[in-house]
């Protein structure tokens, strides 16, 4: 029989997920990853539930303790990514580096299997043409999460299947009830796992962060208020800022040196072009030459096309089509055509030699 081994978070994804390779006759092992302290998935909470469901299908649950993991790879990131003003994206990170790549070699090592499955939405395609593993976005537009997958290595694709990425997320509730699963009804998590554990991002930073105030300034240096923290921040952010203006202001630019937020009107946030380095083509051998792309530069942001410039070690130039609002240093830059994920990397700092 096929051996494989499920992630599972305690929710209802992962949670049918397991079921439904269970009912397809393969051998199924859950295994959750214990990622931090507080409430919610990934912690107790997650594991009590995983558990359980383990109990139901009468298959073998294995917990991993990944705490340090999990806080060298996502928390240390997170708080030394803040302080230097970028707003940093955890997930691609802990999806390649703490789940996948250890869900896998866990497997292999443990329980003599090469295949681990996720609840994840997405889809793989094997291309026997360039012999590459291809990731493509899922078949339900609003649950698509390939965007936090495009870190995933051709390794990891081979050993990672993802039974949701064909189906919606309605489909999937009405399998878990199917399925009687105890986690049927379990409400979606809103927000970061970090943030839902924690409250929010700022009372989380704030235990890793000393608070130092400093000066609100406009694009000439003019100091129009006080804030809080430069890790309380974030590009494009508008709400929160305490100062009066007659034209709403935005967040263009954290400046870590100088401690300062500055802020501009709508049009001082525009971006025709980036830098995005640790480039990772997932699907695709790393091109020679330009090439077109739609780009995500943020989960729920609309793609935009652009023309993708390679400039080696792992770092391409992006240039749009139109002014882009929001390019937020430390937040991915995630290439597709059509279905299918070329790549991804991580916007860098704005430098103006560039
Ligand atoms: N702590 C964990 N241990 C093992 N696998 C996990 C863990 N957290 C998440 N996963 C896997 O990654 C998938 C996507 O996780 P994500 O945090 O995006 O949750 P989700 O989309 O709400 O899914 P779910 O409903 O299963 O929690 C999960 O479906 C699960 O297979």
């Amino acid at each position: 029989m096929n051996k494989v081994v499920v992630g599972l978070s305690g929710g209802v994804d992962s949670s049918v997920a397991a079921a439904v390779l269970h009912h397809q006759g393969y051998e199924v092992i859950g295994l959750t990853l214990w990622l931090m302290k507080g409430k919610g998935q990934c912690c107790s909470e997650g594991m009590v539930d995983a558990g359980r469901l383990c109990e139901e299908l009468a298959i073998p649950h294995h917990i991993v303790d990944s705490r340090d993991v999990f806080k060298e790879n996502i928390i240390d990131y997170l708080v030394s990514g803040y302080e230097a003003g970028v707003t940093p994206l955890p997930c691609s990170q802990c999806n390649r580096a703490v789940k996948f790549a250890p869900m896998l070699a866990y497997a292999q090592q443990e329980l003599g299997t090469d295949k681990i499955a996720t609840g994840h939405y997405a889809r793989i395609n094997y291309d026997q043409q360039s012999d590459r593993y291809q990731l493509l976005k899922a078949v339900d537009p609003n649950k698509d999460q390939s965007y936090f997958l495009y870190d995933l290595t051709q390794e990891l694709l081979a050993g990672s299947v993802f039974p949701l990425g064909n189906q919606t997320k309605e489909e999937t509730r009405r399998i878990a009830a199917e399925f009687n699963l105890a986690t049927a009804e379990k409400p979606e998590s809103q927000d970061l796992c970090l943030v839902e554990a924690h409250g929010n991002m700022q009372t989380f930073l704030d235990r890793f962060i000393d608070q130092k105030e400093g000066d609100i300034v406009d694009m000439a240096g003019n100091i129009l208020g006080q804030h809080t923290g430069i890790h309380h921040y974030t590009i494009g952010q508008r709400r929160g800022l305490g100062i009066a203006a007659p034209e709403p202001l935005y967040v263009v630019k954290l400046d870590a040196v100088m401690n300062r937020v500055i802020v501009g009107d709508r049009n001082a946030g525009g971006r025709l072009e980036c830098t995005v380095s640790r480039m990772n083509w997932v699907s695709i051998a790393e091109p020679t030459a330009p090439i077109r792309a739609e780009v995500k530069i943020r989960y729920r942001s609309k793609p935009v096309t652009a023309q993708i410039i390679p400039l080696g070690n792992s770092r391409i130039k992006i240039v749009f089509e139109d002014h882009q609002f929001g390019v937020t240093p430390g937040q991915a830059a995630v290439l597709y055509s059509g279905d299918m994920v070329l790549g991804g990397g991580i916007i860098e700092v704005e430098n103006k030699s560039e």
